[in-house]
């Protein structure tokens, strides 16, 4: 066994609840330093709200976030100086073109022109938007779109990623391009943090996995542990509790004789 590394991500008792929904129940996750992350769980398990609440972008009711020890809502400017994230819903500046977003980011960030601009070249060459770099984002596919957002999320070089389905409405070229860049970010021992609903994906790319059902965490630990001798698939549907077959008269009117209703 190695040195057990520094947790780059420690969330205590995470609540949030939206009018009579409780969203996200007494969450605790320890994510260490230099994982790679997946954040899996069904539609609505509360995935997006606990990446918003951990990235700053929405007030927890109760809960602590630390990011390499800074809190994100007691100390907001240190936590997010070192962390890069890709929101969900892509809200963005759509009357900027691609390269005008990148290099409104670097500024925002306190990053010299020259370095921003040499960056944001790079990024548009690596994830193939260079042609794309003067077209507004206003006008970019999905895409497109989570290209340019995981461009913006990596500029400043920041230690943590947090990424909402990054390849969520995304054709297997640029998803094999938003892997290589993710790889290679990973490489550098920084820490990637994604949800997504597909396993395989997760199981090839991630060494630290996160089980979320109905705001919960129901399992969190390196791959090998969560999966065990099951495919992540397997592991996951039996962790959340997928239901089994509805009986044989449940949607019996499918493909039943149609009798004049035509
Ligand atoms: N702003 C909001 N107002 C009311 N309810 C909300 C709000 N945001 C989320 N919720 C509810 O909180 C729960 C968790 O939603 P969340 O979007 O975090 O889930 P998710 O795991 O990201 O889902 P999906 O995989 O479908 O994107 C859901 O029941 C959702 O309806």
């Amino acid at each position: 066994m190695g040195t057990p590394q520094p947790a780059a991500v420690e969330i205590h008792d995470l609540w949030k609840r939206f009018g009579p929904q409780i969203a996200v129940a007494g969450v605790g996750l320890t994510l260490p330093a230099g994982a790679f992350v997946g954040l899996v769980g069904p539609n609505g398990a509360g995935k997006t709200t606990i990446l918003s609440m951990t990235t700053g972008l929405l007030r927890p009711d109760h809960g602590t976030v630390l990011i390499h020890g800074a809190d994100v809502w007691r100390d907001p400017a240190a936590a997010k100086a070192g962390i890069g994230v890709l929101p969900e819903g892509l809200r963005m500046f759509e009357r900027l073109s691609g390269r005008e977003l990148l290099q409104y980011n670097g500024r925002l960030r306190g990053m010299a022109a020259a370095e921003v601009d040499r960056r944001a070249d790079e990024l548009l060459r690596i994830l193939d938007l260079d042609s794309a770099g003067s077209k507004l984002v206003a006008d970019y596919s999905t895409g497109m779109r989570k290209k340019i957002g995981l461009a913006a999320a990596l500029l400043h070089n920041p230690s943590v990623v947090f990424l909402d389905e990054p390849f969520e409405g995304v054709d297997p070229v640029s998803a094999q391009t938003i892997r290589r860049v993710l790889k290679r970010y990973a490489a550098t021992g920084s820490t990637v943090v994604f949800s997504s609903h597909v396993m395989e994906l997760v199981e090839q790319l991630c060494d630290w996995v996160a089980v979320v059902n109905a705001g919960q965490i129901v399992a969190q630990g390196p791959l090998e542990d969560v999966r065990g001798d099951r495919s992540l698939h397997e592991a996951f549907l039996a962790l959340v509790g997928a239901r089994e077959d509805d009986g044989p008269e449940s949607l019996g009117w499918l493909g039943a004789d149609r009798g004049g209703a035509q």
